[in-house]
């Protein structure tokens, strides 16, 4: 669908597609530690994920939130019957900045449920810029390429955890 948004040949819809694994992760959320008040403690910190994209599925317990534009945090829909799709840092680099990684967290909202969810992460080896949104007038170049797997290590440090934005810090290039 994003390779047909921006006309890109089907060839590169396949090598994107080939270059691909897939990681399933299920979490199990702590209850309130108490329950009869509103103690909307974090479960899973602010963070982005590192994927192309992120499927994920939830018990019908409230508690995921996405960013928006203005800053706001959103309370996502926890319908059973709903898949949520996020894009990762991946994606942001892959589209080179025309998809932006969306920030979410998990807070422990004041229910009697516990909450599980399930996340499935769409991974690739070596990330970069596709060529064709790529050029040098209207769409300079955002990111040197990257190994997925050297990124895993360095979000982890110290300078990844300060900076304001870590996979520009991993491997942005300034504008
Ligand atoms: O549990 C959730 O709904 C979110 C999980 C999540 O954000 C993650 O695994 O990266
Ligand atoms: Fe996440």
């Amino acid at each position: 669908m994003v390779c047909d948004g921006y006309g890109l040949e089907q060839r590169h819809y396949h090598d994107l597609i080939e270059s691909t694994t897939y990681i399933l992760r299920s979490f199990k959320y702590a209850l309130p530690p108490n329950k009869d008040e509103s103690n909307n403690t974090v479960g899973l910190r602010a963070h982005k994920d590192t994927s192309f994209f992120t499927i994920l599925h939830q018990n019908n317990v409230t508690g995921l939130q996405v960013k928006l534009k203005n800053g706001e945090w959103f309370d996502v829909d926890p319908s059973p019957f709903m898949f949520l799709v996020l894009a990762g840092e991946s994606f942001q680099v892959w589209s080179n900045d025309r998809i932006k990684a969306c920030e979410h967290r998990v807070m422990i909202m004041n229910e009697k449920k516990q909450r599980f969810s399930m996340g499935l992460f769409s991974v690739g080896t070596t990330i970069q810029p596709h060529e064709e949104l790529v050029d040098d007038e209207e769409h300079p170049r955002h990111y040197k390429p990257f190994d997925f797997y050297d990124y895993l290590k360095f979000i982890g440090t110290k300078e990844a955890l300060e900076s304001k934005c870590r996979i520009k810090t991993f491997c942005g290039i300034d504008d």
